[in-house]
């Protein structure tokens, strides 16, 4: 089958081979349409895919109504206006975008899953929906293809032509439609291994998380007025139902805050759900608060229970709070406010009784007021707040921290528990610890591993005394009241990250990773750097 004059395809066979180069659905389809939309001959070229109601993207940033079954969605879309040659024929928002089975021609195709063509359009045909369109733009022919892949109609493929479509064409565009159908699952069979691959990241981080708590005994240990104060307000608010924010830098307790709240609950006998909320892809933010049913998106391979529900007649952790995207923040607010959420692709209601806790080490008012957080989800969510200081601020439990975690390292490796000598101490003491309790914890936990004798080998960096590090945060040769654009503030980060990553030689979990030198949680330094576009190794 030669291309000839009224071609739909410039050059149908390299179409071919590209289309089997895709890994991803959306670019599978915008390939398909851009090139046929290259040939002269085509004026419109769109592909609809079917979808499970509620599962459209498209539908739901526009607001539309889920409906009750399948339909189909247009999906990409290329052309070019000879009325108006400003038009964007690429957008897929607009009125054809979703056609019920059996509605209009594209409906019609999807359901009985055979081509419709239409050689010679006339516009006064009761079929054509838009005939000043029709006229103006001197469409003359239209050609759609269901796209099956065994046995299902899996989308349909449509070109509009100016000029006839003669069977040449059409054989073409049908092959196209094959091919098309057969990478589309196999696009979507690779999405959803990535989706899967990085699901289960996500699982293992939560597990070992929950491993790690496990092994802490959960206890509170020191003996400064600030933990005594955090300890009060824990007492107090606990028995009650009120969501609560944890405040306080990175590694200074307070998830153990969070788990202390939820044992001192009448919840206590129900689980206790942590989602880390800087963990989490942005795509999966929405599956992994509220669930999703099978089909719902590609890599959703069967229905899955989200973190609200799995939460019922408990609490909810939610670590680092600040991360949440605004598009998704709407939705957090309700279900606190009225408990109720959809899974995702699945229209029905649900109910959760949940009690949340978030943490977060940002400070949320200054996101409401650059409007990266919504003022009514940071009131939600802080009806009862608890602030964590930093460990340079309480430098009283310092001691007591360093023996509890000498002593926990002792008993699991087995071995006399070492000495603390004064001048251990005094240097422990005198430490800012940028990394709060966790860097302590890290540092003695070293410690205990290397040294085999009775003598404790500490290797505590020489920092400022505590008084230094209680100045405000500067940088060097920058004036104080220096103000950074949202882009320059990406980018100085960007560059720490990178420096970090050299001086940790790539390395980011472990000790002398880039993520303790950050005092950042290894999960949470890996989601930033996804998100800054930093690699672990650059040079
Ligand atoms: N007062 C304390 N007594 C005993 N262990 C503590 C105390 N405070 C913190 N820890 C331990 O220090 C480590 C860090 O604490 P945690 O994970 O609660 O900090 P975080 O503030 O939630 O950190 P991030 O902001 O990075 O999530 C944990 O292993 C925790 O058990």
């Amino acid at each position: 089958m030669p291309p000839h004059a009224f071609a739909v395809f410039t050059d149908p066979k390299q179409l071919l081979l590209d289309m089997a180069e895709q890994r991803s659905v959306d670019a599978l389809l915008r390939l398909i349409v851009t090139r046929l939309a290259d040939a002269p001959a085509v004026a419109l070229a769109r592909v609809w895919l079917t979808l499970p109601p509620g599962a459209c993207d498209v539908c739901r940033a526009c607001g539309r109504e889920p409906g009750t079954e399948p339909a189909l969605h247009l999906a990409a879309s290329a052309g070019r206006s000879v009325a108006d040659p400003a038009e964007a024929w690429d957008r897929v928002d607009g009125a054809f975008h979703r056609f019920a089975p059996g509605e209009r021609k594209v409906g019609q195709i999807g359901r009985s899953g055979r081509p419709l063509e239409v050689p010679a359009v006339d516009p006064f045909a009761p079929w054509v929906a838009d005939a000043d369109w029709v006229r103006r733009e001197g469409i003359t022919g239209f050609g759609g293809q269901p796209l099956v892949h065994q046995g299902r109609v899996l989308g349909v493929l449509a070109a509009f032509t100016r000029g006839p479509l003669d069977e040449g064409a059409i054989g073409w565009l049908r092959m196209v439609a094959n091919h098309a159908a057969a990478a589309i699952a196999t696009a979507r069979a690779f999405e959803e291994v990535e989706a899967l691959r990085r699901r289960l990241e996500l699982e293992t981080e939560y597990l070992r998380g929950e491993v790690r708590a496990a092994h802490a005994d959960g206890r509170f240990v020191g003996r400064s007025p600030a933990l005594a104060a955090v300890l009060r307000h824990v007492d107090l608010v606990a028995p009650t139902d009120a969501a609560v924010l944890v405040t306080g830098e990175s590694g200074t307790g307070k998830e153990l805050v969070a788990r202390e709240l939820h044992a001192r609950s009448r919840r206590a006998g129900r689980p206790l759900i942590k989602v880390n909320c800087a963990a989490v892809p942005r795509d999966l933010y929405e599956s992994e608060f509220f669930g999703h049913a099978r089909g719902a998106f590609t890599g959703a391979a069967r229905d899955r229970v989200g973190r609200f529900e799995l939460a019922d007649g408990g609490t909810l952790f939610l670590d680092e709070v600040g991360e949440i995207p605004p598009d998704l923040q709407p939705k957090l607010l309700r279900v606190i406010q009225e408990g109720e959420f959809e899974r995702v692709g699945d229209g029905r209601t649900r109910t959760a009784d949940v009690r949340v806790v978030a943490a977060t080490n940002r400070d949320l008012r200054r996101e409401v007021a650059a409007g990266r957080f919504r003022e009514d989800l940071y009131f939600r969510l802080n009806v009862f707040p608890i602030e964590v200081a930093a460990l340079r601020r309480r430098v009283d439990d310092i001691l007591p921290l360093a023996e509890h975690f000498l002593a926990a390292a002792a008993k699991r490796l087995g071995r006399p528990v070492p000495r603390l000598t004064p001048a251990d101490a005094e240097r422990l003491r005198r430490y800012p610890w940028p990394g709060n309790v966790r860097e302590l914890q890290h540092l003695i936990e070293r410690a205990a591993i290397v040294s085999t004798g009775r003598r404790l080998v500490l290797d505590v960096p020489d920092g400022p005394p505590p008084a230094a590090a209680e100045s405000p945060v500067s940088l060097p040769g920058v004036a104080p009241d220096r103000l950074w654009t949202e882009a320059e503030f990406r980018d100085l980060e960007r560059q720490n990250l990178r420096a970090a990553l050299r001086r940790a030689a790539g390395k980011i979990y472990g000790p002398g990773g880039a993520a303790e030198l950050l005092g950042l949680k290894p999960t949470t330094l890996a989601s930033r750097m996804k998100a800054l576009g930093v690699r672990p190794n650059e040079e």
